[in-house]
């Protein structure tokens, strides 16, 4: 495992879950993310919308890369026009301080890429 993957805390399955009052504060760095809550857990989600597909796939892969470079994944999808990412731990089974971080990222990269709608 290189080192990037094993300061990722939140893929660990006993790391620690945010609490109630740390998930109402984290949420609002990310205004424009919802919680949608799957089976037993909660998930941060948020749809971009671009002009076409290649816009969208270029962000998907811009995406990608800042996952790799952590260690930490998110799912994604990808259709015309849209690139819908949703950020979790698996591993832990809910919602770590490193996933309202990413999200934040995915913010900073969408606010640069290019065909945003
Ligand atoms: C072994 C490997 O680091 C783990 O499977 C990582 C990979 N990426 C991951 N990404 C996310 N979002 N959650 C995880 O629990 C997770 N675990």
């Amino acid at each position: 495992m290189s080192l990037a993957q094993a300061q990722c805390e939140a893929c660990r399955a006993d790391a620690p879950k945010v609490s109630d009052e740390e998930l109402a504060e984290l949420i609002r760095e990310i205004p424009d993310w919802n919680i949608e809550v799957r089976g037993d857990h909660m998930e941060l989600e948020r749809v971009y919308l671009f002009r076409n597909f290649r816009h969208a796939l270029a962000f998907t892969n811009a995406v990608g890369a800042i996952a790799e470079e952590v260690g930490h994944h998110p799912a994604l999808l990808t259709e015309w026009g849209k690139v819908t990412v949703t950020w979790w731990s698996h591993e832990m089974r809910g919602l770590h301080r490193n996933d309202f971080i990413m999200a934040a990222r995915t913010d900073v990269l969408a606010a640069s890429a290019e065909g945003r709608k």
